[in-house]
């Protein structure tokens, strides 16, 4: 009515938009199908931003990465069945990276899912989805809806942050409630994650640790990096002139370039200090479990400090000698608060050993980088990259792969914080696009994708998503003809190639130009840093063709240990 009276009724889709809007979500990933497709129109006309891609997997870890650099849950909307069962993928590894997320899925009606009847897309996905993540709710009444979602904003965001399902049954859409108490029945969530203030006790135990140590270390996680209390880290480091370092996703909270940055020092580091402590970082396998040769466990045993949210955390892997329990931003300042100007820094035999060592690994970088190999190999291609970055720094990285990703994580320095996103704790591939366009998305700054060619086939459809969208995403496909590399050969004499090898030569940058992107075949350094510096500062969405030489690779990269054949060998 052009009066623009309010309407008598309201529909379960117009709650959940309402809902949504209601708690600042701006945007929904997501792909459209029955029951959602609607949802997905109506959620545009009321001006959210609807992103829609090739396959769920991808909007869902589009959803989690908006969740782990907005620190609001990123939404990913799929269909019953099928489609929510793509989504899990991504849902499972935001709960396992700690990334709040909410995958919202059409589902089936109760009453013929619980009597297995068989309908459309049948499956009780609740039940499936709870194994899989934080909290999993269902709503089955429209007049639910606001509780349905404030809940599932809560649990997302509060305490360890992580993936919520929330189950839709088709036939809620279409339900309808009185106007106003529709509107009633919304929640704005006060407060979604609350402070969690550590015990003084907790925090004078901790400092006291520390200034007793000889050989202290600061271990920064990607949960540092998500509190996004980025001035107070980097002061506690600087304050208390401890060497620090970052895991890869918390690379750039200082520059990787910092004077008291140990990554250039890692093993020595791990294996030399007295007393560590963990910020936002969990001694899983990638910190080798806390204990081994990697920890120097014939050197004396070492202290650990651990900061974090979950006290069910502590002791997961080795003892802890001091848990401060809370938020990190909480944490952090408690501890930077308890750090004077009479704070006595490490002793120089400490920094020094770490410096000498430090210089010594990049100057001997420096001289692997500045070769210019025909064809590229990993370092050549990625010195460029790394010279693009440090050119522009507000660029965020996307990288995943296996020697792609081993060589990226300690060639291409960052230098602000929440600047790279890749495989986490999983290892997973495939996150490569899917955070890509969420990171364009969320912050309109140029992405720079780092992908192994196998890697990049796990999303490579999406690169029509990139183009639809007109992101500034510059993917460089480091192409070195398969898994790893291109040169294993099947031994049985049968016709078929080996399982790691992909078509020869193949030309990825066809794809992008394929949806109107530019493409770009790079068989040199400078062809690669030509094609890039371009794609940076035009904000087209490119892909390069990186021919990287086929022998380069080493299987499975820096963890080719783990791979039981080579465990035998030991
Ligand atoms: C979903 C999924 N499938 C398979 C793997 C196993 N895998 C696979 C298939 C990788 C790809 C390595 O090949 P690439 O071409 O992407 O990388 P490089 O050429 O840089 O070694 S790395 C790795 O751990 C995985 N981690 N995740």
């Amino acid at each position: 009515e052009a009066s623009g009276a309010q309407e008598a009724t309201i529909d379960g889709f117009h709650l959940v938009i309402d809902a949504l809007k209601l708690n600042d979500i701006d945007t929904i990933f997501g792909l459209p199908g029955i029951p959602i497709t609607d949802l997905t129109r109506m959620a545009q006309a009321e001006g959210l931003r609807v992103i829609s891609f090739r396959h769920e997997q991808h909007a869902g870890n589009a959803a989690a990465a908006a969740g782990f650099l907005t620190q609001k849950p990123g939404i990913c909307l799929t269909v019953s069945a099928p489609g929510f069962l793509n989504g899990l993928t991504a849902l499972a590894n935001a709960t396992t990276n700690c990334f709040p997320m909410i995958l919202i899925s059409g589902s089936s009606e109760r009453e013929i899912v619980d009597l297995q009847q068989g309908d459309y897309e049948e499956m009780d996905q609740l039940a499936i989805a709870k194994p899989l993540c934080k909290a999993a709710f269902r709503v089955l009444h429209a007049e639910d809806i606001g509780v349905g979602i404030a809940r599932a904003i809560r649990s997302a965001v509060s305490g360890r942050p992580g993936g919520v399902y929330l189950d839709l049954p088709a036939k809620l859409f279409a339900q309808t409630m009185d106007a106003e108490a529709g509107r009633r029945s919304l929640i704005k969530v006060i407060d979604p994650a609350p402070r969690q203030i550590p015990a003084p006790d907790a925090v004078k135990r901790a400092l006291d640790l520390l200034k007793r140590a000889k050989k202290p270390l600061i271990l920064l996680g990607k949960g540092a990096a998500y509190a996004q209390a980025d001035a107070d880290i980097r002061a506690l480091v600087e304050k208390t002139g401890i060497p620090y370092l970052p895991m890869s996703m918390a690379k750039g909270l200082l520059p990787d370039t910092h004077a008291q940055s140990a990554a250039a020092a890692r093993s020595y580091v791990l294996q030399e200090a007295d007393v560590v402590m963990l910020v936002g970082a969990r001694l899983n396998w990638l910190l080798s479990h806390g204990k081994g040769k990697t920890w120097g466990q014939d050197k004396g045993a070492k202290q650990f400090i651990q900061i974090d949210i979950a006290p069910t955390e502590i002791d997961s892997n080795v003892a802890i000698a001091a848990p401060v329990i809370g938020d990190i931003g909480s944490c952090v300042a408690a501890l930077l608060a308890g750090v004077d100007a009479k704070w006595a820094k490490p002793p120089a035999e400490w920094t020094g050993a770490i410096a000498e060592r430090k210089d010594k690994n990049l100057s001997k970088m420096a001289v692997t980088l500045a070769a210019r190999p025909s064809p590229m190999n990993f370092h050549s291609a990625l010195s460029v990259i790394r010279d693009q970055v440090k050119a522009r720094p507000d660029a965020i990285v996307v990288n995943e792969g296996a020697n792609t990703l081993d060589f990226a994580r300690s060639i291409v320095d960052m230098y602000e914080p929440r600047k790279r996103l890749d495989v986490g704790t999983w290892g997973i591939m495939g996150i490569g696009m899917g955070f890509a366009v969420a990171a364009a998305v969320v912050t309109d700054k140029p992405v720079i994708a780092i992908e192994g060619d196998s890697a990049f086939g796990f999303s490579g459809m999406e690169v029509e998503t990139i183009c639809r969208y007109n992101l500034p995403i510059c993917i460089v496909v480091f192409n070195n003809n398969g898994v790893y590399r291109g040169t294993d050969v099947n031994a049985s004499g049968t016709p078929d190639v080996a399982p790691t090898v992909f078509v020869k030569n193949a030309r990825y940058d066809k794809l992008m130009e394929a949806f109107g992107g530019v493409g770009v075949n790079a068989t040199t350094a400078d062809e690669l840093q030509k094609a890039l510096a371009e794609a940076v500062a035009s904000r087209r969405p490119t892909l390069i063709n990186a021919v990287i030489d086929e022998t380069a690779g080493t299987e499975s990269g820096r963890i080719t240990s783990l791979n039981p054949s080579t465990a035998k060998k030991k």
